[in-house]
């Protein structure tokens, strides 16, 4: 799937020169759930953004749910002056294009913001190939939920200075937080472009060493563990465990309608890595219940199954 995208890419540069303060040009790579809404905060917020994806497909079901969740934005921030509103989609819709190849997107960004799958060896492969395009200023950045951002740096040795991570939360155009991350090797000048950049978007930046999950992950991911395992000594069902942290506890959404909602496979993916990063920590232990509905391949909403069932 990745070897499309890594095409060789000719084109070097010489130093890693400093990053730019004004992010103008932004590249998304991954049209999935993270990336697709990415590409929409920016472009609304006046950015030229291009969204690269392997998958055509994908890219053109993503451009679809921008152009949905621009309509629901527009009708809330126009309510009186529908005009305005169809302008507003407009612009944003005209800032943004699509792409299948990340290293003809990358040549002109100022910011390449990678949300693939969270799988290292496939981010690396990612980045060592972007590393020779991309123009020397542009910044690089990981979604990442789980992974080192250092370790992710490591596939472009060109850039050490100008690479951070940059954590959005799902769904991207609702949810206000943006965690920044710095490496030992983060620029000032970088980490002070990716905050501004984050609050050019409307999003409230917070700093976060470049530690497991952050902040919020770190206290998410075992907590949802913790909710899987309970059903699975069967204490509760799935469901009353949902009723009960909401109405309970306050949360927008139970443990299991989280986890479909952001997409089993992905925690999966996290929990995996750091039960072999971490393999006397007990909370990061493999789940059954959890590795069983990602071999059936129920995802959770995405493929219209998980803790619970989507088709209509
Ligand atoms: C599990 C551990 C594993 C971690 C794995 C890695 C994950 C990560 O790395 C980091 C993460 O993202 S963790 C997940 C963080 N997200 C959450 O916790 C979401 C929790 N849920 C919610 O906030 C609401 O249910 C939610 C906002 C989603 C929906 O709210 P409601 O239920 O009230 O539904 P609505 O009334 O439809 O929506 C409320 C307002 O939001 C607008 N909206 C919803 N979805 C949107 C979207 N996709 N785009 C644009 N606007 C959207 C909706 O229009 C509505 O607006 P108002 O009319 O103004 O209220
Ligand atoms: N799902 C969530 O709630 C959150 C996920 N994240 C992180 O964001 C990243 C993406 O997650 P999702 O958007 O949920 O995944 P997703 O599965 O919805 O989308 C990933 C997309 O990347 C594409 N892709 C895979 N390899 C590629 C490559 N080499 N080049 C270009 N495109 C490629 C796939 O075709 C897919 O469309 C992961 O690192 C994840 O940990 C971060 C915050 C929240």
């Amino acid at each position: 799937m990745a070897t499309s995208l890594l095409k060789v890419c000719v084109r070097g540069f010489s130093s890693s020169a400093a990053a730019s303060a004004a992010i103008k040009n932004v590249t998304v790579i991954g049209g999935g759930l993270m990336g697709s809404g990415v590409a929409q905060v920016a472009a609304q917020a006046g950015q030229k953004v291009t969204l690269v994806d392997v998958n055509e497909k994908v890219l053109g079901k993503a451009k679809d749910s921008i152009a949905a969740n621009l309509g629901r934005v527009a009708k809330k921030k126009f309510k009186d002056a529908p005009a305005d509103g169809e302008k507003f989609v407009a612009g944003a819709l005209a800032n943004l294009s699509t792409n299948t190849d990340a290293c003809e997107a990358a040549k002109s960004a100022d910011l390449v913001l990678e949300a693939i799958v969270e799988d290292l060896k496939v981010k690396h492969k990612l980045f060592s190939s972007l590393d020779a395009v991309a123009p020397a200023h542009a910044i690089f950045a990981s979604n990442t939920s789980s992974l080192s951002i250092e370790e992710i740096s490591k596939a472009a040795p060109k850039r050490k200075e100008n690479f951070g991570g940059l954590h959005f939360f799902n769904p991207v155009p609702v949810m206000k937080l943006l965690e920044v991350i710095r490496t030992p090797f983060t620029s000032d000048e970088t980490y002070n472009a990716m905050m501004e950049w984050g609050k050019a978007l409307g999003k409230v930046p917070i700093t976060c060493r470049d530690t497991p999950g952050f902040v919020v992950n770190r206290l998410l991911v075992p907590y949802l563990a913790e909710a899987v395992r309970l059903v699975e000594r069967g204490d509760a069902s799935a469901r009353d465990v949902d009723i009960a942290m909401k109405l309970g506890a306050g949360y927008p959404m139970g443990p299991f309608e989280l986890a479909d909602y952001v997409g089993l496979d992905t925690t999966k993916f996290i929990l995996d890595g750091w039960a072999k990063k971490f393999p006397d920590q007990p909370l990061f232990k493999p789940i059954k219940l959890l590795n069983e509905k990602v071999a059936q391949g129920k995802f959770g909403v995405k493929t219209g199954e998980g803790f619970y069932n989507y088709k209509k």
